[in-house]
């Protein structure tokens, strides 16, 4: 690799002592870096307020990839790369030394002034760390700069706008790169993919012929220590405003005219605007919001959300959110797309349920095994798809049985695919902003969720509550059931289950 390679930068992680640098960034550097993918023409600078030298830096990020990769090829060679500067993200001064800093390694490993700056912190330090790296001059050099922000975007519509006019005034929208961490999966990405790459989904893919879409993304795990965040976020914020409604969007959009980064986020903006918004007594009628209470998970006795460590005894935070949405355009006008997400439900699974309707006169429907039509996207933790069609039992009679084809993505690419945040690296080592957010997506987002927060926190009534290890509270099977349809059982679609 030259040091002309794109791959050419210095990554500066900011809250490099924090729990997502140790189990993400650390580990997806290290993937890169074994695979070639960043050789000599890299450096990182990890700064927070702990007092490390370099070699403590080293030897917690030696940990991380013993404790998160369990493998240690190359280590010592890797972890050379790592430098640390002690720094008050609120503190003007330590700006000065980690220029100096960035400086010096930029001469040292000929990074022409490429730019990482990973802000791996809490949100309210987003603001201020961009103020400091124009004002200060750490964007001063000739080389790219970009600026990597976690989730949250804001709280709601009005802080991301602030948020993002306070970002804007360093950094133009083309340097920011807005990680929502599901787009770097490899199920997700392979959304287009199936629909843009197959003859025989594209034309079907539409209300003529699509009866419903159900995207579940459920959590055995509880709220663990993140409760502060949570009480603030709860799911509707944490899961819906991103994830869900990015992978909505992609289901939903357009094909893009190109597969440029531009075409396919103009797409996703078009299904954000074309999203009905659902408000004041509509809230009721197509969202649920649940809060887990006391139950079992894995045969363990598991304590409510209320019980949880930092968490308000009388809580009104949802942990699970279920709902339905109306895309009101040509192509989708009339079908539901059904979401739901929560903790501590029954099972960890994401999976995208694509209910085909019933061909008009079906001569076997006097069958009790006919099936519709099931188009299966397995996201996590197993990776692939499923196609359910019924064919003809063996024998002489006429009878259905429902088959699967199933396509699994971890066969065929023979070991785990990589981790979304190796994926999302690397495109912003290469400048690929597709799998991050635009702010017009952003803001589309916030926008439909605000009405639906702004009900639910004048709403008096005890939020509805379900027992940890079940799949939310029976509002939820009841929204559903309301248009005829039922949730797919997510543990019946498993691959493994499979005929
Ligand atoms: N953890 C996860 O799995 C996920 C996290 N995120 C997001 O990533 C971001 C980071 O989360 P996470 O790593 O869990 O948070 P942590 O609380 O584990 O880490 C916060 C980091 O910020 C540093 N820090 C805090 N205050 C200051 C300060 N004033 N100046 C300099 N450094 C400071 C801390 O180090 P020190 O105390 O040494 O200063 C620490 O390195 C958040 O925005 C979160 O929402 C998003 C998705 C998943
Ligand atoms: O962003 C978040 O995602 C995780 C779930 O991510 P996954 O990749 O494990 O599906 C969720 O637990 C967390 O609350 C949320 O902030």
């Amino acid at each position: 690799m030259n040091s002309n390679d794109s791959s050419t930068s210095l990554i500066m992680i900011f809250g490099a002592t924090g729990d997502l640098a140790k189990r993400k960034l650390y580990p997806s550097l290290y993937h890169l870096y074994k695979k070639g993918k960043l050789a000599d023409h890299f450096a990182v600078i990890g700064t927070a307020r702990r007092p490390w030298s370099h070699e403590e830096f080293r030897e917690n990020i030696k940990d991380s990839i013993h404790s998160f990769v369990g493998a240690d090829e190359q280590i010592d060679d890797f972890s050379s790369h790592f430098y640390y500067q002690p720094h008050d993200v609120t503190d003007s001064d330590s700006y000065i030394q980690l220029k100096t800093l960035a400086e010096e390694l930029d001469t040292k490993y000929s990074l022409q002034g490429n730019r990482i700056f990973y802000l791996a912190m809490a949100p309210e330090f987003f603001g201020t760390i961009a103020d400091h790296l124009k004002a200060d001059g750490l964007t001063d050099t000739t080389g790219f700069k970009r600026l990597v922000i976690e989730k949250p975007f804001g709280h709601d519509l009005e802080s991301a706008e602030q948020l993002n006019a306070q970002i804007r005034q360093s950094f133009p929208e083309e340097e920011i790169y807005r990680i929502d961490h599901y787009l770097g999966k490899a199920m997700v990405q392979n959304i287009e993919v199936i629909r843009f790459a197959n003859a025989f989904f594209e034309p079907l893919w539409n209300n003529r012929y699509i009866s419903n879409i159900q995207i579940t993304s459920s959590e055995k795990l509880g709220v663990e220590e993140r409760a502060r965040y949570y009480e603030t976020s709860g799911a509707l914020r944490d899961m819906v405003q991103n994830h869900m409604l990015q992978m909505l969007a992609l289901l939903a959009m357009e094909p893009p005219i190109r597969l440029t980064t531009d075409e396919i986020r103009s797409e996703k903006v078009k299904v954000f605007r074309a999203l009905r918004p659902i408000e004041g007594n509509e809230v009721n009628e197509y969202f649920v919001r649940g809060q887990y209470g006391p139950g079992t998970i894995d045969k363990n006795e598991v304590v409510g959300y209320r019980d949880e460590m930092n968490v308000d005894p009388d809580s009104q935070t949802e942990t699970f959110v279920a709902g339905k949405l109306m895309i009101d355009n040509f192509r989708w006008a009339g079908v539901p797309f059904y979401i739901r997400t929560g903790k501590r439900m029954t099972t960890k699974s994401t999976k995208i349920v694509i209910q085909f309707k019933d061909i008009p006169m079906n001569l076997y429907n006097n069958n009790e095994q006919l099936q519709p039509n099931l188009l299966v996207i397995h996201i996590q933790p197993d990776e692939g798809i499923t196609l359910h069609l019924n064919a003809k039992k063996s024998g002489q009679n006429m009878q259905t049985n429902p088959v699967k084809l199933n396509f699994s993505n971890e066969g065929s690419n023979g070991i785990n695919t990589p981790e979304a945040y190796e994926k999302l690296l690397y495109d912003c080592l290469h400048g690929d902003a597709t799998n991050f957010t635009h702010w017009d997506e952003v803001a589309l987002s916030w926008k439909f969720v605000d009405k639906i927060s702004e009900v639910w926190e004048q709403t008096n009534s005890e939020i509805p509550k379900y027992a940890s290890g079940t799949m939310g509270p029976e509002e939820a099977e009841k929204l559903i059931e309301n248009d005829g349809f039922f949730w797919w059982n997510l543990n019946d679609l498993d691959v493994e289950n499979c005929d």
